[in-house]
């Protein structure tokens, strides 16, 4: 069984009366222990697709899977619990709480999910990101590199079936965002997580092990990860003009 399952995937808005066809049946599986980059021209639909698939917005059709577990099918409380329990998340904007401590701020999904944490579980990740010498500050006295690795830490806290990233390295200089890369690439190296990642850049969809190209709401390319320099490729000849190629070597 995948880790996440999408089946006909469809998301329809209304702007100014008319319907948007942000997904338009999208099918694809993400296997247990596997890193799949999710790119695509601006407005393709890859952030409807993370949050459809994350059981942050419902589809319009279609359905998800997390493990055995169908979305449509659950009452908005057991979605939310199903998000707490069993899905992580990392984004652009790291979206730590201010007022904790990195400890509190990588228990604090635990806390709202009311579960006893498993501290060996917790000083593994802990130890996995960095953080140890960390834990008593506060996110602002935290470069921007390891402030997004607490938030991969809290993503993680939970043991959860699957990390969604929504451009996890978008706010990050080139340095730090390879650190970061690297720490996901380990996580499913080491603790065979599944990691689901949009992004723009080329760079960071090359630590992926699978590249899925969207375009007006579909699957135009669905690849093992072919290196930097084709995926920048792939995306120039959708017209994509905020390709990064610098560096785009590995
Ligand atoms: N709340 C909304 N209301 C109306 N249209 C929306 C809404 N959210 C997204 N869309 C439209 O759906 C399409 C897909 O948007 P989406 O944000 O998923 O694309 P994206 O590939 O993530 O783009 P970007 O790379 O610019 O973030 C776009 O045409 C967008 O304008």
């Amino acid at each position: 069984m995948p880790a996440v399952r999408i089946q006909g995937l469809t998301r329809t808005y209304q702007a100014d009366g008319e319907p948007v066809h942000a997904l338009a049946g999208v099918d694809a599986d993400f296997p247990r222990g596997t890193f799949t980059a999710i790119m695509g021209p601006s407005g393709s639909g890859k952030s409807t697709l993370l949050q459809t698939a994350a059981g942050l917005d419902r589809p319009t059709a279609g359905h998800v899977w997390i493990g055995d577990t169908e979305l449509s099918r659950l009452s908005e409380t057991k979605l939310t619990e199903l998000r707490r329990g069993r899905i992580g998340f990392v984004f652009q904007a790291f979206n730590l709480i201010g007022a904790l401590t990195v400890e509190d701020n990588i228990r604090l999904p635990l806390r709202l999910a009311g579960t006893r944490p498993d501290p060996a579980w917790l000083a593994q990740v802990i130890e996995r990101v960095g953080l140890t010498n960390r834990l008593r500050h506060r996110p602002s006295a935290l470069s921007g590199g390891q402030q997004q690795r607490v938030a991969i830490a809290r993503a993680l806290a939970s043991r959860p079936e699957v990390i969604f990233c929504d451009e996890p390295t978008g706010a990050l200089d080139t340095t730090t965002a390879a650190e970061v890369l690297a720490l996901l690439r380990a996580v499913v190296d080491e603790q065979g997580q599944t990691v689901v990642m949009v992004t723009h850049d080329p760079v960071a969809a090359s630590y992926a092990d699978r590249v899925i190209v969207l375009a007006d709401g579909r699957i135009v390319h669905d690849m093992p990860q072919p290196g930097a320099a084709r995926i920048a490729e792939h995306l120039a000849a959708l017209g994509h003009r905020r390709v990064a190629t610098e560096g785009a070597t590995r």
